[in-house]
């Protein structure tokens, strides 16, 4: 955060599951989440960041009422440069997936509930859609943000390290050229356990599909790029794919 805030960053992302990894960040997650939530919202104010906190094991819905059986949502939390919370997001789509790497079956659904909505919230850059992780391979969504007045998509995650090396930067890419968005991905990296390594190559994507930035190490860093809003808005009036739709 200090280093961000000293780079000039503007909108940080975090990645999914950015302080509580592996087996116990469900249930560790929903003891701690609301000291966790305090301390990014005295964060964000501190250093006048807009903090986008993807992603956070929470034991209660949006609503309020407790997640039953046990379970929590995987939410995202954003929050103004003043410490407000501008919204939340819960990620939908479970990876209860077979993957074949070390770990083999992943079953995100026995600790996590998936959320209900997709959700467009408002920042001062303009609307901001998540999608988190797994929700990346699901264009209808990313779609739907777009057509609810998304500027920014961004994409707090951990690809596995075999799906990731095959998919993650043209998911991202596809998603930023189709609904002409900035997409902000931010991945784990590197190795959890001796059975867990995710993808990481975190990266920023313009309008146009151009790779702005992208971290090919694994472990912790900053991607940094500059956004230039004017050309998005100038793509989007030579190209008008939202208007041309027909579906
Ligand atoms: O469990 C945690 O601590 C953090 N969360 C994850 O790792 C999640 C759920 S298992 N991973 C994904 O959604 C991977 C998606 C993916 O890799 C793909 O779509 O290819």
């Amino acid at each position: 955060m200090v280093q961000a805030a000293a780079e000039g960053v503007q909108l940080l992302v975090l990645p999914e599951n950015f302080a509580l990894f592996g087996p116990e960040a469900a249930s560790r997650g929903a003891v701690l989440w609301q000291e966790i939530d305090a301390w990014l919202s005295a964060q964000a104010a501190a250093h006048g960041l807009c903090i986008v906190a993807g992603t956070l094991p929470v034991p209660v819905r949006p609503d309020g009422l407790p997640v039953p059986d046990g379970r929590v949502r995987s939410a995202t939390l954003v929050y103004a440069a003043d410490g407000r919370r501008l919204g939340r997001y819960d990620k939908r789509h479970l990876f209860d997936v077979e993957v074949g790497d070390a770990q083999g079956r992943y079953q995100e659904s026995l600790t996590y509930e998936p959320g209900d909505d997709t959700v467009l919230i408002d920042t001062p850059f303009g609307g901001l859609g998540v999608l988190t992780c797994y929700d990346l391979r699901f264009p209808e969504q990313a779609r739907a943000l777009r057509s609810a007045g998304a500027d920014i998509l961004v994409v707090p995650a951990a690809f596995t390290a075999v799906t990731g090396e095959a998919h993650w930067q043209v998911l991202l890419r596809a998603r930023a050229i189709e609904n002409q968005c900035l997409v902000i991905g931010a991945g784990q990296g590197g190795w959890h356990s001796a059975r867990r390594e995710t993808w990481g190559h975190s990266q920023v994507i313009d309008a146009w599909g151009t790779v702005l930035a992208e971290r090919h190490e694994p472990g912790q860093g900053l991607v940094m790029a500059d956004w230039d809003v004017q050309s998005q808005q100038d793509l989007r009036r030579r190209m008008p794919v939202e208007q041309h739709r027909r579906d």
